[in-house]
């Protein structure tokens, strides 16, 4: 993962917790690294110590840690200069989410490093969407929940996303159900 995932985890953490409760979370997943670097790729293994180390110490679940990390990815992410990439992908929660993967391969050209998931939308109707995931990654799916939570927040519409298939359940890939309705 690029450092900018670990940097928003950081920055999550010290805005809600404190930079010392950042400082027992690095300690507790073995993380002696001491600044994120945007722009440098990073094992995937880090990103997960830390979520594991965050969970134990905050005493919420793993999933409770990337859902909240995924709305908090939305507004983070527009605020550290892809807001106007974010803009382009589309002006509402459907249009941005068919868009995703096309966004993914734009960062993917300047940086060659990005191991993007992709999403497929299928059964698209007017206030509903079937959301396909598929990732090299294992257990991130909680992160989907949030992100798309976060979108709603972004385009000011009511989301429900539910699961609908699991990898964990011998499925090729997760699938969520999302009910959406512009305020
Ligand atoms: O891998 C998985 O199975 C789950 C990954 C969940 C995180 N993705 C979230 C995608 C997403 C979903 C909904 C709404 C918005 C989303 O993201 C928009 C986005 C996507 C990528 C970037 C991005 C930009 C630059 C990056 O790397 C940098 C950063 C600074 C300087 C140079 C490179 C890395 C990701 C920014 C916004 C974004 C992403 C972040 C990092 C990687 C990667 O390092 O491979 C791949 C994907």
């Amino acid at each position: 993962m690029y450092g900018l995932v670990n940097k928003a985890i950081q920055d999550m953490v010290c805005s809600r917790f404190g930079e010392q409760t950042w400082k027992e979370i690095k300690h507790k997943a073995e993380v002696d690294v001491d600044v994120f670097l945007s722009m440098e790729g990073y094992p995937d293994d880090i990103t997960h110590r830390l979520v594991k180390a965050a969970s134990t110490i905050l005493g919420l679940s793993s999933a409770e840690i990337m859902q909240a990390f995924g709305e908090f990815w939305v507004e983070y992410t527009a605020q550290e200069g892809y807001g106007e990439m974010m803009d382009m992908s589309g002006d509402t929660l459907p249009e941005f989410l068919e868009n995703l993967d096309n966004l993914h391969a734009r960062v993917g050209v300047s940086f060659p490093k990005l191991q993007p998931p992709s999403f497929e939308c299928t059964d698209v109707e007017e206030n509903s969407l079937n959301l396909h995931y598929r990732s090299s990654r294992e257990g991130l799916s909680p992160m989907i929940l949030g992100l798309v939570k976060g979108l709603g927040a972004k385009f000011d519409t009511k989301v429900d996303i539910t699961q609908t298939q699991s990898r964990d359940e011998h499925n090729e890939h997760d699938e969520f159900l999302i009910i959406y309705k512009p305020n």
